[in-house]
């Protein structure tokens, strides 16, 4: 009997990442999505084809995949079935994905099925874990009986950059070729599965904080700079000099936290570094500043990519003034298409800035870290 895997969420890394990885490790791979017409195409087509955007420009072909939507009763019967569960639906969706989750394990309970895994592969720190608690609260006693002995919740850290792309097919998509998937082994239930391309640690937090507070740092800085600017994609924002001067000493002071934090090596760091820069500047990703700068408030949180490095910074007693001006450039980021900028600019409209920037960001009205951002936000302004 083939083993089956479901994947929550069948977008841009869901299909050009994650999905990819467990066909190639010989998964019978199900989607789940709410996106009725993906699910439509995925049923139709049973495949895709992934396009590596860079100087080594291919097509890898992706086969026998099918789709269900994930609020379905069909759900239930796959997730009874499964072997492992992915996630890339963004950290906000994982609470809605839980109650599908949870109706699974409860029927997993009752046939008393065998070891199941569950990877939320999103840009948060603890994206398992919370996804368990959040489950957790929909289980029945029994459901959570089963689930404490035979349902791990591995913590991950996800790194490939899948920008909106427009193939010949709604299925298609387009990649760089680097990738990286780290997963905390100690997490796992019953034997790890064999999947090429999933690396496993037992130090995961040091590489998800590595990872979110020097990638999506420099990248979420470079958006916001670069919309302030009309400069449309990453590429063209960091090839700006006074955009990539501030993206990269903004991602040196968290270097700098993430070395003395984590022990990481300060050479092999700096080159780390080097070689995000260099994937930002990839000519042929064509990666929206608005889809890298999406949901400000989520990256604004004390513990996100923004004021999470700038806080480890400061209680290490290091500089962070390029991380508040990237701070200060978000504040800024005021785009009617997404929901959270509008919040966020109704925010600084209604409660004034140094409150709005205290609400976001944990930075207390009476600190110099938020009159160092406000000030960063008026010369951002000029
Ligand atoms: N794109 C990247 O470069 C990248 C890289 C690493 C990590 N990530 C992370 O992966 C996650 C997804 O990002 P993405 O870029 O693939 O976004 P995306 O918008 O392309 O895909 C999200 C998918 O989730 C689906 N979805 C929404 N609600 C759902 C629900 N209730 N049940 C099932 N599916 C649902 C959407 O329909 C969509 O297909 C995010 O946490 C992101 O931070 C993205
Ligand atoms: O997905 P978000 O919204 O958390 O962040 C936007 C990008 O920075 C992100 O998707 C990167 O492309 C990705 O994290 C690269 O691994």
């Amino acid at each position: 009997m083939s083993k089956k895997a479901i994947q929550f969420g069948a977008g841009n890394i869901g299909r050009g990442f994650i999905g990819a990885l467990l066909v190639e490790a010989g998964y019978e791979l199900v989607f789940a999505d709410v996106n009725e017409a993906m699910i439509n195409e995925l049923n139709e087509k049973h495949g895709y084809t992934i396009h590596i955007l860079d100087l080594d420009k291919r097509e890898i072909p992706v086969a026998g995949v099918s789709g269900c939507l994930s609020n379905s009763p069909e759900m239930s019967k796959h997730i009874a079935e499964a072997e492992i569960i992915t996630t890339a639906v963004g950290p906000n969706v994982l609470k809605f994905i839980a109650v599908n989750i949870a109706a699974g394990l409860e029927e997993r309970a009752k046939s008393g099925a065998g070891f199941l895994n569950i990877i939320a592969c999103e840009n948060m720190v603890g994206a398992s874990s919370h996804l368990k608690e959040q489950v957790y609260t929909h289980l029945s006693d029994e459901a959570k009986a089963y689930a404490d002995e035979h349902v791990g919740f591995p913590n991950c850290s996800v790194d490939r950059i899948v920008p909106p792309f427009k193939g010949e097919g709604m299925l298609d998509v387009g990649v760089e070729s680097f990738f990286e998937w780290i997963v905390e082994e100690p997490a796992f239930k019953g034997e790890v599965p064999q999947i090429e391309g999933m690396k496993l640690t037992d130090t995961l937090v040091a590489y998800v904080q590595r990872k979110l507070f020097t990638l999506n740092t420099g990248h979420a800085i470079t958006a916001y700079l670069g919309y302030l600017k009309d400069l449309p994609t990453v590429d063209k924002a960091i090839e700006d000099e006074s955009v990539r001067k501030i993206v990269r000493d903004a991602m040196e002071e968290s270097g700098a936290a993430l070395v003395k934090e984590h022990g990481f090596d300060a050479d092999e760091h700096a080159k780390y570094i080097d070689k995000i820069e260099k994937r930002f500047r990839n000519p042929y990703l064509n990666d929206d500043v608005s889809r890298v700068g999406r949901e400000p408030l989520r990256k604004l949180g004390p513990k996100d990519r923004l004021s999470g490095p700038a806080r480890m910074a400061l209680d290490l007693g290091l500089p962070i003034d390029n991380l508040l001006t990237g701070i200060a450039a978000a504040l800024h980021y005021n785009n009617p298409e997404d929901k959270q900028s509008v919040e966020l600019q109704a925010s600084i409209q209604e409660k004034g800035l140094e409150a709005a920037i205290a609400e976001a960001t944990g930075f207390t009205e009476d600190s110099g870290e938020n009159a160092k951002i406000a000030d960063a936000y008026e010369s951002l302004k000029k």
